[in-house]
Formats: C-alpha cells, structure tokens, sequence
C-alpha cells in the first residue's frame, strides 16, 4: 500500500526555460504536469515551487542578459512571472487541475501568525485539490527581504506545510564529488545520511551550471540541510525525466533501508556506502538520484523553532556565557535572563531576531575579546538593544531600576530560542 504523501517538487529556471535562447523548455514542463497529475491521482498533496519568472521574462522583452541593476531584473521579473504562471495553468488544465499562484518574501512570514496562516492557506488549497504554485516575490523583493534562491525558498515551503519529502529537479542527475559538467572523473554521491557532518571529498563550489540558475549545487545542499532538520527527506534528481518522482518515492517507501552505522562514517565508509547504494538503485531499477536523508524525530525542529532559526531575518547579536547557554538547552529550559548577557552587537528593535553567540567572561563582566565567539542559535528579544545595552550581566530584578520600566523579566521567552538540533 502506497501511503499519501505531501511532496515539494522545486524546479531550477535552467529545467524550465533554454538557458541561450530563453524559450520555454514545453516539453519538460508537459511531462512534470503529467507526474504532478498522477501523484495526486495516487493520493499525494503535491507542491511546486518554480523558479524561471526572470528567465521567462527576458525571453519576453527580448533582453538577452541578465541586468545588474535591480530595479530593471524585478521589472522583468513582473512581466516573466505572469507569463510564467499562465503557462503552467494552461498545461494543468488540459488534465482539469487547477493551479494557484503564490508569491513570497521574507516580510511575508515575520511574524508568527503570518507563517501560521501561509500555512493555513496552501493546507486550504491542497484540501481543495489546487496546486500551489510558490515562488519568491522577485518584483518586489529586495536583499534585507529576499530568500535568495528558490532551493532555500522550497526547503521552507516543505517545512512551512509539514512535507514528507522535497525533490529538488535540476539539470544534473545527482550531487557528484565535483561539478560533473567540468570534471569528468567527478564520481556521484547518491546518500547522504548525516549532511550536518559535512561531505569530505565534495566540492560544490563551482556555482550554477548555467546563467540563468542561481547558486548551483551549494544551495542545494543548504536546502537539504533546512529540510532535514524539520524531517523531511530531500531528493536531487534531473528534471528531464520527472516520472522518476513516483518511482524514487516507491523505492524508498519499500525497499530503501538506512545505512547500519549513524552518520556518514569516515570519508572510506562514505563512499563505500556510495558504491553499496548504487547497486541497491540497480537491483531495483531505480533512477539516478541523491538522497539526503532527514533528521530522526529526536533531532527534529519543531515549527517555532524552524520558523526562528530558518524563516526569520536577524539583526545583531547578543554574546552570552557558556553556563546560560548550558541552562538554556538543559531539560527544564530556561528562559535568557538579563545576567547571561555580556555583550550586545549592533541595532535591532524588540521581538526582532537576534544571532545568539557565546562568548567567555572576564571577572570584570567584560567580554574576553582574545577568545573566540561561536554563534549558538537564534532569540527574540524582548528588549531593543540600547535597552540591552544597559541592563546586560543584571539580575531581572535591576530591570526597572534601570531602565524606569519592565517589559519582562527575560530578554527572551523560552519559545523565543531556537537552537539547532544538538547530537
Ligand atoms: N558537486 C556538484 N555536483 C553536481 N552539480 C554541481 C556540483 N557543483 C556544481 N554543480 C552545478 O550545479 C548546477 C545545478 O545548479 P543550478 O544551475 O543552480 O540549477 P537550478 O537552476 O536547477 O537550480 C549543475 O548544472 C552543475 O553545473
Ligand atoms: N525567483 C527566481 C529564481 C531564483 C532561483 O533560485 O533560480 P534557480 O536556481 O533557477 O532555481 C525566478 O523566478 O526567476
């Protein structure tokens, strides 16, 4: 029995538009809509985030390059998106599906009841058998707002609604050891358990494979890093053939079994397991794919803690010392209180995010600048810094004191902190 599945299926510009001339890839965008309508047919909720609303869009006004200037890429951007979007509705419906469009940044999910209600809004549409259609708000986005790529953008979409697995399409078939288009001995990684420890052996350095797609594989791997900290399993798979996308699903639902030892093992291990998966994906008959596999239950973000550490932009940072920072993950979790305080870095307002570093403590209080400070997770102050500023290393009870006033007696309420799973 084939479970019901919700699935982030992300497409990069260079599946969706031809990187020289800028046409539109038809034929690939006919076949995702064929999988797209048998995935919901099979009983999956399924998701797409697109990119291509720039690429789309300079094929529109015949502009041949990409422009520097901002203001003209989120004009062009205005004009792609439509066209973009028209297409994709005039493709599903030749299988009676109904498409919706969603256009995010940043400034979108700020607070805490917008994220609840993007979310709301595309359960409502799944619920109605619609298909959002998510991408960044590329017209009116701007870098303090931006996602910046449309990997992140879906990582978070995938953790936003609660999805069981992100398939990343591209136009390489899986992660390699080295950009496969420019170093043929490049060998492919087709698992990776634990991507937190990071690839030994593997450079992604070399950016997109194309003018139109931004960041290449690197953002790939930060997309899949995101998702599998919120428990979703992410997929790299070629975009030529998304058919594929039931038959991965399938083989991992059934017959794929996690490697034995925790982790990646040692750099040896790693790529024996690479030889060991390949021949898995043979004796099944399974496409070429990389498989990121998500973080157990124990070491997965709950939703607030996703939403600070992944959906939030920071401003600042408050340096603590190492026993706060041992109260604040020990089991009773406690709140920041303004004594854990021993610096505070740059400008933000209350309730904004803030970088939460440790740092070691002089007996003056000051902060011992020769030693290193290491960024921890994330906080919603409270307090704006000026007000930090003057009552950090003070027990809440000196608050009003100080400041004439109380807000509260923390700098951060406990559902205010957000680490990253600790293994
Ligand atoms: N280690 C690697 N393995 C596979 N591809 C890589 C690697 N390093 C860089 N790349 C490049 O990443 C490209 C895919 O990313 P990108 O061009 O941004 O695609 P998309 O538009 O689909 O997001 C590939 O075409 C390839 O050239
Ligand atoms: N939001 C942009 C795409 C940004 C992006 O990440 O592109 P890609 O690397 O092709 O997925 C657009 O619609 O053109």
């Amino acid at each position: 029995m084939t479970k019901a599945y919700t699935i982030v299926i992300k497409l990069g510009s260079s599946s969706l538009v031809d990187e020289s001339t800028k046409e539109p890839k038809l034929s690939i965008m006919t076949l995702i809509v064929e999988t797209v309508t048998n995935l919901k047919r099979m009983g999956h909720k399924v998701i797409i985030v697109s990119s291509g609303g720039i690429a789309v869009g300079l094929d529109a006004l015949n502009i041949p390059h990409k422009p520097k200037q901002l203001s003209e890429v989120q004009a062009i951007a205005a004009v792609g998106q439509g066209r973009l979007i028209a297409r994709w509705n005039m493709l599903f419906s030749q299988y009676g599906e109904e498409t919706a469009q969603i256009l995010l940044t940043r400034n979108d999910i700020l607070r805490w009841n917008q994220y609840n209600n993007a979310r709301n809004t595309i359960n409502e549409l799944l619920a109605m058998g619609v298909i959002p259609i998510v991408n960044e708000n590329d017209t009116l986005s701007i870098s303090e707002i931006e996602f910046g790529d449309n990997d992140t953008l879906s990582a978070i979409t995938a953790a936003l609604v609660g999805a069981d697995f992100l398939f990343l399409l591209t136009d390489v078939d899986c992660l390699y050891t080295d950009n496969p288009r420019t170093n043929p001995e490049a060998r492919p990684i087709v698992l990776v358990p634990e991507l937190s420890e990071g690839l030994p052996g593997v450079n992604t350095s070399s950016g997109s494979g194309s003018e139109i797609g931004t960041g290449g594989m690197r953002t790939k791997l930060i997309a899949a890093d995101l998702a599998s900290n919120a428990g979703i399993e992410t997929i790299v798979m070629k975009s030529d053939r998304p058919e594929y996308v039931p038959e991965i699903v399938d083989y991992i639902q059934h017959h794929f079994r996690p490697p034995r030892h925790g982790g990646n093992g040692t750099q040896q291990q790693f790529l024996e397991l690479q030889d060991a998966e390949l021949e898995e994906l043979r004796r099944h008959n399974v496409p070429m794919h990389t498989k990121f596999l998500a973080n157990d239950n124990k070491h997965k973000l709950k939703n607030r803690e996703f939403w600070i550490l992944h959906g939030l932009i920071t401003k600042g940072a408050i340096i603590i010392d190492e026993n706060s920072y041992d109260r604040l993950l020990s089991k009773d979790k406690a709140s920041l209180t303004p004594n854990a305080v021993i610096e505070v870095r740059e400008n933000f307002h209350e309730l904004e995010c803030v970088d939460l570093k440790i740092g070691k403590r002089l007996p003056n209080g000051d902060l011992d600048i020769s030693k290193p400070v290491q960024s921890v997770g994330r906080v919603r102050s409270n307090y704006t810094s000026l007000e930090l500023a003057k009552i950090k290393g003070l027990p809440s009870e000196r608050i009003h004191d100080v400041l004439g006033y109380s807000v509260s007696e923390y700098v951060a309420h406990r559902e205010n902190i957000a680490f990253p799973p600790q293994f």
